[in-house]
């Protein structure tokens, strides 16, 4: 029995959605989730994204990198989920539930609070997360926030002048990071405007990362570059980020759907559920 999928995206963030909501889904593992994710042999997309029945709020998503690593996060997808769903929803992922509604043409996601520790990142060893003190180069003394994933946020004169291609995945792998980092290069250019793009940890260069634009927006807001409400800038478009007075990080923006489709499970090592493990 063949697969359905829908094909959606958040600012050119573009996502593979399975619908686990109301029928089994195959079991994915790094290996099928990367090959679904693959651009020239699989659908194709920065993110494959699984929906399940949750006992805790009203679906359970699952987030994978084209890398097959598994995340806790993922705001344009949650936007996506959330435009699927078509009503405000509490989403169960593994940083915690957070929630989505429709907002004035677009989704509002509650992402959770942000976290600051050095083992909350987490980092190898004991540090200052505020200035961390080291360097990549011309990367120096970066912020790090975990916003459900973890993120460092580098203050940098101009973004496009960064050479991310070839920093970002010197900076994800660094063994300072345990678990990896997505790596963001920022430039506040008003009390509410910031510029941004990034590596995604497991992804490379996106086009918008939802998170990153969380973790960034809250490290600006700490360093005193701008005030707690604020329109981030990214390649594929633009995210309004608030830090809102009970530490909650609201984001709204646009989520679309793209396409849909099927495919065959065992083409991908998948059984569709109930035939033969
Ligand atoms: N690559 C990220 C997950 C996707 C985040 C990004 N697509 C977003 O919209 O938040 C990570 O490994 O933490």
């Amino acid at each position: 029995m063949r697969i359905a999928f829908i094909k959606m995206h958040g600012l050119g963030n573009d996502f593979v959605v399975l619908d686990g909501r109301t029928r089994p889904l195959p079991k994915i593992d790094a290996t099928s989730a990367a090959a679904l994710a693959d651009r020239h042999t699989g659908i194709g997309c920065d993110q494959l994204v699984l929906l399940e029945p949750s006992a805790s709020a009203d679906f359970r998503m699952r987030i994978f990198n084209p890398d097959g690593s598994e995340v806790e996060a993922c705001g344009n997808a949650t936007r996506a989920v959330g435009l699927l769903h078509g009503a405000a929803a509490r989403i169960e992922t593994l940083a915690g539930v957070i929630s989505s509604a429709p907002s004035g043409g677009g989704i509002a996601v509650e992402m959770g609070k942000p976290r600051f520790g050095w083992n909350e990142i987490p980092l190898a060893y004991a540090m200052d997360t505020h200035a961390m003190p080291v360097a990549w180069e011309e990367l120096d003394a970066p912020i790090a926030v975990n916003v459900g994933n973890p993120h460092a946020i580098f203050f940098v004169p101009d973004t496009d002048a960064v050479d991310l291609a070839r920093l970002g995945p010197e900076i994800e792998h660094d063994s300072l990071f345990p678990e990896r980092i997505n790596v963001n290069v920022a430039t506040a250019t008003a009390r509410d405007a910031i510029r941004l793009r990034v590596w995604e940890r497991g992804a490379g260069l996106t086009r918008a990362c939802g998170t990153g634009a969380c973790a960034t927006a809250i490290g600006a807001m700490r360093r005193g570059l701008v005030d707690r409400k604020v329109t981030v800038r990214l390649p594929g478009g633009a995210l309004r980020i608030e830090w809102r007075e009970d530490g909650e990080i609201v984001m709204t923006g646009p989520a679309t759907e793209s396409f849909r489709g099927d495919f065959d499970p065992v083409a991908y090592g998948l059984y569709s559920s109930g035939s033969a493990e």
